[in-house]
């Protein structure tokens, strides 16, 4: 702390001591509603009469407070301008979105080394299957569990629970002789993920200060989309390896794992937590380590208030009194309600399509192909980015309900782009015998269409200037769908002469609308739909219900991850990309009629208030809109922290 503020501080409490003025709350039922928490940006850059005059004259104030209290005031506001948070919260945050990057890069690693490994180890399509799915789904459970470890161990040992089960997870992968180990090793990474993707938000949501909390909580998302970006790059570099590439491409999640490892060891538990728990002292230490400078009396009477009223009806398990208990009901169904319209407008689908979506816009190298895949992971990233940005400027709601409408739109994008390439799909012009004599249903397709739906065929066709030529329909090579089981497109020495085999796609002219599709679909998904049902469900719960709360959220989204991946093909088979697609958006739509009625605002409000936002009836929160207009400000001062709104111009003793 510089010397001027250290002066400065002492003015300012030995006039608040001389004076005997004291700061007091409106009302002790509860906080006043803190509509909108400026950035210290947008702070600094008001002058003190002038922010005095719009949170007085948007709250209706009553007449000014006396000029001694003017001055304090206007030292308080100078103070809060120099009040700095301190950088511990953001080591703090980086250290536990580790968990997001393990998330990102675990989830997205696989398909690259998917290609190696079926080859290496000889894998059938149940296998693949079986290795990719089991992940999800061992998270899917383990989210579950970590409700129930979250609330005996803390925050701090299931973040170090979860980096352990990622370490371990990434050695026996990178190390695994067999087929069989390597599930073990996937099943133990799946653990690891479901923990951690419950515990990180929640500790950084309850580590951080109102005014950067959804700002830090979204920071965890980015750097999910981070992992999957840095695993698209490793997946592209290893891909070049005959031998043991995916061995690399496995084990180097341990490097992100061993430094959270290592840093949560040093890193201290949930002050929230701890105060749950009957650890006061120990609370009153971390928040003080994590507030720096600040007075954490209010904050840590807040949180003790809200225990004590703790409400809930009453005995049995934590889960029976949330949905015996109105309030913390609604807030499950609408956290839960979010990570399924998250999950269900198919951004795992789009993502793991990319590949396919840019071969059908002319990319005919596989390699590129993968390489450019790489390019939907940074746009993830760099629109997630926006999404930190936003978050504490326009809030969660109109963020959420920006992005799901987008997201909708997009889809629908995506889907006539499908319905356009499906109409004019090239025909099977070329009909070769098969030699190994078998009857197979490809050679009875006759167009490009169906061939491809098919999963069990591609298509084989020249390219001349732009029009194609001997077009067939051929079963595809089981070991690698790269290439055809026999004929022109069975093996790349063949493939020469503008020869081509397409393998899930069909060329067409109409691939730009796909690519735009793509292109928009992620605009519009990752700054709003991607982060917020994670920044929103580590927002909602009151302090005993949430671990619960956020365990039911995370396995909602793992379950309905774990479905839409692996009914998406099926999906596409029945009724075709387009059909898909067109779901996916109207689910989508549905999205956002839920999210428009259900969710309410919580940005700037302390976590202790949230609960009351749940009071009314469920799905009331689209009459309150007209709220979001106020602004309210949050004035902290050394020794006593207060918010500036409404009354308190009539609040001084
Ligand atoms: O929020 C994340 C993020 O948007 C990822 O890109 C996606 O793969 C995950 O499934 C999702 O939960």
């Amino acid at each position: 702390m510089s010397r001027k503020q250290v002066d400065h501080d002492y003015n300012l409490r030995s006039m608040s001591n001389l004076m005997g003025e004291r700061w007091k709350k409106v009302n002790d039922g509860g906080e006043r509603s803190l509509i909108k928490a400026p950035s210290s940006a947008s702070i600094s850059s008001q002058g003190a009469s002038a922010s005095t005059a719009a949170a007085s004259s948007s709250a209706g104030a009553p007449a000014a407070p006396p000029s001694s209290t003017g001055d304090l005031e206007r030292a308080a506001r100078k103070q809060f301008q120099q009040d700095v948070t301190p950088g511990f919260v953001y080591v703090l945050a980086a250290f536990s979105a580790l968990g997001g990057f393990l998330f990102g890069y675990d989830t997205g690693v696989i398909s690259g080394a998917m290609l190696l490994l079926k080859r290496e180890l000889d894998l059938s399509a149940l296998w693949q299957e079986v290795l990719i799915s089991s992940t999800v789904a061992a998270a899917a459970l383990s989210a579950l569990l970590g409700g129930f470890l979250n609330g005996l161990f803390g925050r701090r040992v299931c973040i170090l629970l979860a980096s352990f089960f990622f370490t371990v997870g990434g050695i026996v992968l990178s190390t695994a002789p067999g087929k069989e180990v390597l599930l073990t090793g996937r099943l133990i990474v799946g653990v690891g993920l479901g923990i951690a993707s419950m515990t990180v938000p929640v500790y950084i949501a309850e580590a951080s200060p109102p005014h950067l909390r959804g700002q830090l909580v979204t920071v965890n998302t980015l750097f999910i989309t981070a992992g999957q970006f840095t695993a698209s790059l490793i997946d592209g570099a290893f891909s070049y390896l005959q031998r043991d590439g995916w061995r690399y491409m496995l084990g180097l999640s341990v490097v992100p794992a061993v430094l959270q490892f290592v840093g949560f060891l040093f890193l201290p538990e949930s002050p929230r937590w701890l105060i749950q728990r009957g650890l006061t002292q120990k609370a009153r230490r971390v928040l003080s380590q994590i507030r720096g400078n600040q007075n954490i009396d209010e904050e840590y009477d807040s949180i003790k208030n809200s225990l004590d009223e703790e409400e809930g009806g009453g005995d049995g398990p934590v889960i029976w009194r949330m949905l015996t208990y109105p309030p913390t009901r609604r807030a499950l169904l609408v956290g839960c309600g979010l990570q399924m319209f998250q999950q269900v407008s198919g951004m795992n689908t789009v993502m793991y399509y990319s590949a396919t979506i840019l071969q059908m816009s002319g990319v005919r190298d596989d390699r590129l192909a993968i390489w450019l895949a790489g390019l939907t992971t940074l746009t993830n990233f760099l629109f997630t980015l926006l999404g930190v940005w936003l978050v504490e400027r326009v809030g969660r709601r109109k963020l959420t309900l920006g992005s799901i409408i987008g997201t909708s739109l997009s889809l629908g994008v995506l889907a006539i782009g499908f319905l356009m390439s499906a109409q004019h799909s090239p025909p099977v012009t070329f009909h070769p015998l098969d030699p190994s004599m078998a009857n197979s249903t490809c050679s009875k397709y006759q167009l490009c269409e169906p061939c491809m739906l098919d999963p069990g065929c591609g298509f084989c066709y020249r390219e001349n200037a732009s029009s194609l030529l001997a077009s067939s329909c051929v079963p595809v090579n089981k070991a690698s769908t790269e290439h055809a089981a026999w004929g022109r497109c069975s093996n790349s020495s063949l493939m020469r002469d503008q020869t081509y085999w397409a393998y899930n796609y069909c060329p067409t002219s109409f691939s730009w609308l796909v690519l735009l599709g793509l292109v928009l679909y992620l605009a519009a998904f990752a700054p709003g739909m991607g982060p917020m049902p994670w920044t929103i469900n580590s927002e909602i719960y009151p302090l005993w219900a949430r671990s619960t709360g956020n365990a039911c959220a995370a396995g909602v989204n793992w379950t309905f991850n774990f479905l839409v991946s692996l009914t998406f093909l099926h999906l596409a088979q029945y009724f075709t990309y387009y059909g898909a697609f067109f779901l996916y958006s109207s689910l989508a739509l549905l999205g956002f009629f839920f999210c428009y009625g259900c969710l309410p605002e919580t940005k700037g409000r302390r976590l202790e208030e949230i609960e009351a936002l749940f009071e009314n009836q469920l799905c009331s929160c689209g009459a309150s809109d007209s709220d979001e207009g106020r602004q309210v400000e949050y004035i902290r001062v050394k020794g006593s922290n207060y918010h500036l709104s409404d009354n308190d111009a009539s609040d001084v003793d």
